[in-house]
């Protein structure tokens, strides 16, 4: 490769960035938590509690958290990503096996699972059943959440806080923490928030300052695709790839409960090698990487999703301020 070339395409000391933004105080904490819970159990309203704005939707329907929804909490000492997960259900067909398997991935990826336990409710098999599930998640910190505990009175809520320590007990769970809260009021909203960020690594910013939800989910669905496309070719391709998501739309003229996720995405490296490098034999390595971060980009978003995957050479994204501004420059 002449010299001249090289020039062309050397993108060195500019690094393709993950979502990382700013710098961070010492001590600085950041990841993921998502609530879960029966339909109903105010997963959502929690959510909106803590991030402090309205951005789910709530609906006094249960079911109607379909889609994966997240509120980033921005605080001085972290940031916290809430990851809304679709219900886990008692399996019935292979299709509900398949979104439960996806929202098992989605625990196992998470720095906490909060379990919501609505305190105007008994504790039932429903709970049993996702407390049980979640238990053989052994990696991830579990806590649970007596929620809506302005419906009931201290006798109440001190018996549903044994209830769901005697659940924990029952299924071989340990709760790190078991928190009674209100969203409606306010009540222990902040300790909630003070709590789960301590259970996050430290770590910087994933997510610049005052976005309230990734609105780009496509930043953390590029972030997956790049992910997989470097398995097994780091060395090769250190700092030399990026991915833009083109595009992400519901495939139209779909069954409301058979969503597919259309998902278009440009995988840029730096020079004709890298190229063939990600491509492999007759394609091979580029459908592997695809079904790799598809089955990811499903899990995180819990819809099944076409992923159209194409390699570029860098040249234009170093030029196009558009595609620039989407990488986080
Ligand atoms: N009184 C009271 N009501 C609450 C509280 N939190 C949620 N609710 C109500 O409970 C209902 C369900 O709340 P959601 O937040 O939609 O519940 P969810 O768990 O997200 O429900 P799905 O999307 O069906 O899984 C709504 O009518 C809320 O207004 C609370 O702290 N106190």
């Amino acid at each position: 490769m002449s010299n001249e070339h090289d020039k062309d395409f050397d993108v060195s000391g500019v690094e393709p960035a993950g979502p990382i933004y700013g710098t961070r105080p010492d001590g600085f904490r950041s990841g993921f938590a998502s609530f879960v819970g029966r339909p109903n159990a105010g997963k959502s309203t929690l959510t909106n509690a803590l991030v402090g704005s309205k951005i789910v939707i709530t609906s006094s329907k249960p079911q109607t958290t379909r889609t994966v929804v997240r509120g980033i909490v921005h605080r001085p000492d972290g940031q916290l990503i809430l990851v809304d997960t679709p219900g886990l259900h008692r399996p019935r067909t292979l299709l509900g096996e398949r979104l439960n398997d996806l929202v098992k991935t989605t625990w196992a990826e998470v720095d906490v699972v909060a379990v919501c336990f609505p305190a105007n409710e008994k504790i039932g098999p429903g709970d049993r059943f996702i407390v049980t599930e979640l238990g053989k998640i052994r990696r991830t910190v579990k806590i649970a959440v007596a929620t809506k505990t302005d419906l009931v009175s201290p006798e109440q809520l001190g018996q549903h806080l044994l209830d769901i320590a005697a659940l924990g007990a029952e299924t071989d769970t340990t709760w790190a923490e078991i928190v009674p809260v209100s969203a409606v009021s306010g009540d222990q909203v902040s300790l909630l928030s003070d709590l789960l960020l301590g259970m996050l690594p430290e770590g910087p910013p994933l997510y610049p300052d005052g976005d309230l939800t990734d609105a780009p989910e496509e930043v953390l669905v590029a972030d997956l695709i790049r992910e997989a496309a470097l398995e097994g070719v780091r060395d090769e391709l250190p700092h030399s790839i990026a991915v833009v998501v083109e595009e992400m739309n519901l495939r139209e003229g779909r069954d409301a409960d058979k969503p597919l996720l259309d998902i278009y995405a440009n995988l840029y490296v730096e020079r004709d090698s890298q190229k063939g490098i990600m491509i492999g034999h007759k394609g091979a390595r580029l459908r592997s990487v695809g079904t790799a971060a598809r089955k990811q980009i499903e899990a995180l978003l819990g819809t099944p999703v076409y992923l159209d995957l194409h390699v570029k050479i860098a040249k234009d994204w170093q030029r196009d301020p558009r595609q620039l501004r989407k990488l986080g420059f």
